[in-house]
């Protein structure tokens, strides 16, 4: 009998907890986690998924527009926000659900409530109760981080931009970065004035540049704002509910939603850590090896508490990694390279490996080529925006070490390159394959 009550206790339910959870128990482990909020974490409850469903019912805008071009008459179209947020919201429960049935089904115990570690081989409940595991694993994620300035309280995060009454007439999202961007793309779609306030000039930093500045430009084109360069001063609120933003440089922003998308930190604060001595970075990540150890040998960390790469596929490898090293007796680790990634803007954009820009730096030679069209179902329906799809090789080898590209289903397209791409394939073998007539891809393995 083991001097423990669990030989794991894993605090936070999210894309790494639950993830770790399941295989240490499939690995014969005794189970605990720990949740103070919902079962799934961010991605199910607050992140990806209800993000990518209003992305879907934001969409039917451009797409019942271009169903009359395509011989389609509907009468009597409207929009009702309250029907597409309950539906998503519900949707959320039914997830919720499937996640709390994932754990019962492995005999994971948990706990609904917030946990705090108060020893190597401790974690105190907010019930009070004292628990004891052999090995403890972090998995508490991220959380949306809020500027500084006077009248911060004024402003949302994406926390609560789920739950909203009803749409307002003119929203301002503040940052530049994957939610600016893609709740842009919602509100936008759904009606809203749309302005864009970001710090610096540059928006969605890590992206190849040129995908970057052709979203803007679709983006501008469909009336979204973009105030760049534009640090906060101070942020006020009138009686009529007018939030006014006055920045740094440039005219105040007026609008009736505000909301913040500036980031998100580590949740690693008033979790016991910095008393049981598990060492912090100067961002409050909780630093781990390779093998998710913090400095404390019976504490493990997996996810956005230790900002690696702030993706739900990574937290979901690493806890996986994790469970298969410490309970599994098959130590693993997580590549880290060739990461695909999307933001689902409108339209979205998708990138795997290096940008020109890095590529230029690291290789030296290097060889680029475009696709720039227009894909055939907008030429129909009338729309003007044009795709962007850009493949850099290593100049000496003809190695494609990056793919990026804006276009409609570019996510769904770049998953797929993105396994060429690791394999580590070049540009020949692209040229090699035959053309799968007519999709969008097809330009993929058409370049010049
Ligand atoms: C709006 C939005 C959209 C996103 N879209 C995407 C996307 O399209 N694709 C993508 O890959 N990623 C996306 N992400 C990022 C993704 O959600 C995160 O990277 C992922 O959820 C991280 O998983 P995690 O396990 O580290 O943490 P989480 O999933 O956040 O889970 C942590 C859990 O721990 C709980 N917790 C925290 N502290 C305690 C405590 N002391 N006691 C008990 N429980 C605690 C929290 O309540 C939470 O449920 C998005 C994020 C946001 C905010
Ligand atoms: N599609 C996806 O995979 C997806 C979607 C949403 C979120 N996420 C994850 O969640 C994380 C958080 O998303 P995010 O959009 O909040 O962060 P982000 O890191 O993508 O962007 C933050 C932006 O805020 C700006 N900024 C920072 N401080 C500011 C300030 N005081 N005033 C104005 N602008 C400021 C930055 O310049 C940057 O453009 C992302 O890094 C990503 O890893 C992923």
């Amino acid at each position: 009998m083991s001097e423990f009550d669990f030989d794991l206790f894993v605090i936070g339910a999210g894309s790494g907890g639950v993830r770790a959870s399941r295989i240490a128990a499939s690995h014969g482990a005794r189970v605990a986690v720990a949740e103070e909020y919902r079962v799934g974490g961010t991605c199910v409850i607050r992140g990806c998924v209800p993000k990518k469903m209003l992305v879907y019912g934001a969409h039917f805008a451009e797409d019942l527009h271009a169903a009359a071009r395509f011989g389609w008459t509907l009468e009597g179209v409207r929009f009702d926000w309250k029907t597409l947020r309950d539906n998503v919201l519900a949707d959320v429960d039914r997830l919720n659900g499937l996640y709390q049935q994932t754990l019962d089904g492995n005999k994971v115990t948990t706990f609904h409530e917030r946990a705090r570690i108060s020893g190597p081989h401790e974690v105190t409940l907010a019930s009070g109760r004292k628990v004891s595991a052999g090995t403890i694993l972090i998995a508490t994620g991220s959380w949306p981080m809020v500027p500084e300035v006077e009248g911060a309280e004024h402003g949302i995060t994406s926390n609560e931009v789920f739950h909203l009454e009803s749409l307002p007439k003119r929203v301002a999202i503040a940052g530049g970065g994957y939610i600016a961007n893609e709740f842009a793309g919602i509100f936008n779609a759904l009606g809203c004035d749309v302005t864009i306030v970001n710090r610096s000039d540059r928006i969605l930093r890590g992206y190849d540049d040129q995908i970057v500045d052709r979203l803007k430009q679709l983006s501008e084109a469909k009336g979204i704002t973009f105030r760049l360069d534009a640090p906060f001063e101070r942020i006020e609120k009138a009686a009529d509910g007018t939030i006014t933003i006055h920045v740094k440089n440039g005219e105040p922003i007026e609008c009736d939603l505000l909301v913040f998308a500036v980031g998100r930190k580590p949740m690693s604060f008033d979790l016991g850590l910095e008393e049981v001595g598990v060492a912090l970075s100067d961002k409050g990540a909780v630093i781990v090896d390779e093998h998710s150890r913090t400095n404390i040998p019976s504490i493990h960390a997996v996810g956005d508490v230790t900002d690696r790469v702030q993706l739900t596929p990574v937290a979901i490898r690493e806890g996986h990694a994790f469970a298969d090293t410490v309970f599994g007796g098959t130590p693993r680790t997580v590549d880290y390279g060739c990461i695909p990634s999307a933001v689902f803007s409108n339209p979205p954009l998708a990138g795997v490996g290096l940008t020109e820009e890095e590529a230029r730096r690291r290789l030296g030679e290097v060889k680029v080529y475009t696709s720039d069209f227009r894909p055939m179902k907008n030429a129909l329906t009338g729309n003007p925006e044009r795709s962007l799809y850009k493949m850099i090789c290593d100049g000496a080898t003809g190695r494609v070490v990056g793919v990026h590209m804006i276009s409609p289903e570019a996510p769904e397209i770049l998953q797929v390159v993105a396994v060429a791409v690791k394999a580590g394939l070049t540009k020949q073998q692209f040229d090699d394959t035959v053309a799968l007539h007519p999709s969008m891809a097809e330009e993929l393995v058409l370049l010049k």
